[in-house]
């Protein structure tokens, strides 16, 4: 629990929230996505790309899921930086693993507005990947997502709410809540 008084308090977030996708759900859905993956690849072995930090679970469960050997590597861009909006995207650390020529596996929790996938994306066909698939644990669904930009293989599709748990923060809290919680307002 933060005791700065500068930030929001999650206990006081997490009464006027909702669940809305239990572990249970999400375990079963991440084993149907590696699956997927898996049909996909056809033995290919991909670069498996971690968009920190919101996908740190995710992507660790993720992995777990999939039967093809993987390389991994990770890129940090934020756009939300321990806010409840979107600002400007900041590179905070950027691939190092070649991707020219490779398949490259984008993992990230949620595909909200779509501006951190479509610059992370862009900048692996700059590098030379030969494709970009798109992992998402979650969508939001919204009349606000950028053109071009959409998940091949995704979890679940939530409501036009605030959500944390599961990766996704809450001013920075929350992340390791082992479910999806939107908040009522
Ligand atoms: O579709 P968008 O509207 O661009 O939002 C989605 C992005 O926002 C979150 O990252 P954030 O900037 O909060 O950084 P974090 O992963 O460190 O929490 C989330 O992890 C996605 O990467
Ligand atoms: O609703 C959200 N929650 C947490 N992180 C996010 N990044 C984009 N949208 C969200």
């Amino acid at each position: 629990m933060s005791t700065n008084p500068a930030i929001p308090s999650l206990v006081e977030a997490l009464t006027r929230s909702d669940i809305l996708v239990t572990r249970e759900t999400l375990d079963a859905v991440i084993a149907d996505i590696g699956r997927a993956i898996d049909a996909a690849l056809d033995g290919e072995r991909a670069v498996f790309l971690t968009v920190m930090n919101g996908a740190l679970m995710f992507g660790g469960q993720l992995a777990l899921s999939i039967r093809t050997d993987l390389e991994f590597d990770y890129v940090h861009a934020t756009r939300y930086r321990g806010a409840t909006t979107g600002n400007d995207l900041r590179w905070l650390r950027e691939p190092v693993v070649s991707l020219t020529n490779r398949t490259v596996l984008l993992v990230d929790d949620i595909l909200d507005e779509g501006h951190t996938l479509k610059a992370v994306r862009d900048d692996c066909l700059r590098r030379g990947a030969r494709r970009v698939l798109i992992a998402t644990l979650c969508r939001k669904v919204h009349d606000r997502c950028v053109q071009g930009i959409q998940s091949d293989f995704n979890g679940v599709d939530l409501p036009d709410r605030y959500v944390f748990g599961y990766g996704m923060d809450y001013y920075e809290q929350g992340r390791n809540l082992p479910a999806i919680y939107a908040l009522k307002d």
